[in-house]
């Protein structure tokens, strides 16, 4: 069987110990992890601090540049076997992975070694009220060592959306990925080697997150930390950070909200509410939990939403037009299984779906699951106000916008939310008083890589994308010059 190892100062290390690597199309263990443990930790930071004021440090920007361009090269010509990989460790549709996952981890690559050719400082000249004058500009210097904790969700999109430009200010990194997905970043790490990276300027540890994570985010010798995965595992970081005061960056859960308006196109709001519920599985922080529609469309949006949720086609990755795989592991289909009884209980109308399909092959050993709509539930409802990350929404009856605006907003969560109606004035009007980091009209998921990407309130803490990510990579650094005249 094969084993996946971390990869420590441009060397791929076994620990000894191991836990199993299941694939989620049919329950079977398809390779052993090798769990990092303290020593090959410590080994990681203590290398990639000598990687960041040895060799990389000495790279000037346009040099980075060309190494990233090198590693987008290298993975686009293994980029079948970043697919085979994402496949078996997610069961994820072939199409999702040839169109989303992959090519946007090598884009990842690619968009961070120009942009940063580009980034800029700040310049003033100073006069002081007692007639001095200086020039005052800033330089932009790494962090140090990052620490990078990516989900299982969209493994090497998420990781290399942090990776690409942390490297790209010249900070040295450790990936640690979930423990559910590590197959994409050792493909990764053996690119960084076959690339020429400098010997630990990116590391990876496995392992799982309360063994690995948690040493890892609280260590000295790690400068800053950048997440994403569950806001209940954010507030743990937070606290483990805390002692060494780290910069973080945080991307976490959401229960975003779709606002069907009397002038939507009712087909068009079908269309991109069945993608925005249903694509990856429900299994994206951006992906739409409740949906928010006029009275006046509330029977035909149903019947329709209905209708494209029964077409789904779920199975093998590799099947033609299928559009579900699985669940990621056994423990989240529990999950939003306990989520569809709950909603039961709370007295929710299962409009489709609830439950799990049946194949009679041994996908029945898969955690699959039907895509899932809900009705007749108040906002209060935790099946409303709790994110599930699975493929299922609950659709309501709104009569005014005011009202709307205020239902979408009762949530501890602040991360997107798309507003489907044909009336350009009230798309403006509502998407600013609409507590998001993101709102997208008549679409969801169009992404521009420089925009600024993240959430509010428990949906994280900053901005990641074009300069707001190299901001967050990099220190500015003032320099004072006295001009004498
Ligand atoms: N992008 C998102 O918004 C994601 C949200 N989730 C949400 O989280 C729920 C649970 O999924 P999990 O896999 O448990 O997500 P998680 O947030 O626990 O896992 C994400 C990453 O954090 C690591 N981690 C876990 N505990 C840690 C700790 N104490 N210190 C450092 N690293 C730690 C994990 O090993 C993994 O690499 C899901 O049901 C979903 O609701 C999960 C994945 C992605
Ligand atoms: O950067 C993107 O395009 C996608 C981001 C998705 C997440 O951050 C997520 O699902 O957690």
């Amino acid at each position: 069987m094969d084993i996946l190892k971390s990869y420590i100062n441009g060397e791929f290390v076994d620990s000894g110990e191991y836990f199993d690597n299941i694939n989620p199309v049919n329950g079977e263990v398809i390779a052993g992890i090798a769990e990092a443990d303290e020593a090959m930790i410590n080994h990681a930071i203590s290398s990639a601090r000598k990687a960041l004021y040895g060799p990389w440090s000495q790279l000037s920007v346009n040099e980075r540049s060309a190494l990233l361009h090198k590693v987008a090269d290298r993975m686009a010509e293994r980029e079948q076997e970043f697919i085979d990989a994402e496949i078996a460790d997610t069961g994820k549709s072939l199409f999702q992975v040839k169109t989303i996952d992959i090519p946007r981890g090598t884009a990842n690559f690619r968009f961070f070694a120009d942009q940063v050719k580009y980034q800029g400082g700040e310049s003033f000249v100073t006069e002081t009220a007692n007639g001095e004058k200086a020039l005052n500009y800033s330089v932009n210097k790494p962090l140090g060592v990052v620490a990078v904790i990516s989900p299982w969700n969209l493994p090497l999109l998420l990781a290399t959306w942090k990776i690409a430009p942390a490297l790209a200010c010249g900070n040295c990194v450790i990936l640690k990925p979930s423990e559910e997905t590590s197959s994409t970043a050792v493909l990764l790490a053996q690119v960084m080697d076959e690339v020429g990276m400098p010997k630990g300027v990116f590391n990876l540890i496995l392992g799982r997150g309360k063994a690995v994570g948690d040493k890892l985010t609280s260590a000295p010798g790690i400068d800053a930390v950048t997440f994403t995965g569950a806001s209940a595992t954010g507030k743990q970081i937070m606290k483990s950070v805390a002692e060494t005061v780290k910069p973080i960056s945080f991307e976490l859960g959401g229960k975003n909200a779709a606002i069907v308006f009397a002038h939507a196109d009712i087909a068009k709001a079908i269309a991109g509410i069945t993608r925005s519920s249903f694509t990856n599985c429900g299994q994206v922080c951006l992906c739409t939990e409740k949906v928010y529609v006029h009275r006046s469309l509330f029977t035909p949006f149903l019947e329709g939403l209905k209708q494209a949720a029964e077409n789904i086609k779920i199975g093998y990755p590799l099947e033609q037009d299928v559009f579900m795989g699985p669940l990621v592991s056994r423990l989240h289909q529990q999950k939003v299984l306990a989520y569809y009884q709950l909603a039961r209980e709370e007295g929710a109308e299962v409009v489709t779906g609830g439950g799990v399909p049946v194949f009679n092959d041994e996908r029945d050993n898969g955690c699959f699951i039907q895509p899932t709509i809900l009705t007749g539930l108040e906002d209060e409802a935790r099946v409303n106000q709790e994110e599930i990350f699975g493929p299922v929404c609950h659709v309501s009856i709104f009569d005014d916008e005011a009202e709307v605006i205020n239902r979408v907003n009762n949530t501890p969560y602040g991360l997107a939310a798309s507003i489907w109606t044909e009336h350009l004035t009230q798309a403006h009007r509502v998407a600013a008083q609409i507590e998001v980091g993101l709102v997208w009209v008549n679409t969801w998921f169009l992404r521009d890589l420089r925009a600024p990407f993240g959430g509010v309130k428990l949906s994280g803490i900053g901005r990641e994308g074009g300069e707001h990510s190299l901001a967050f990579y990099s220190e500015p650094s003032n320099i004072c010059i006295k001009i004498d005249e």
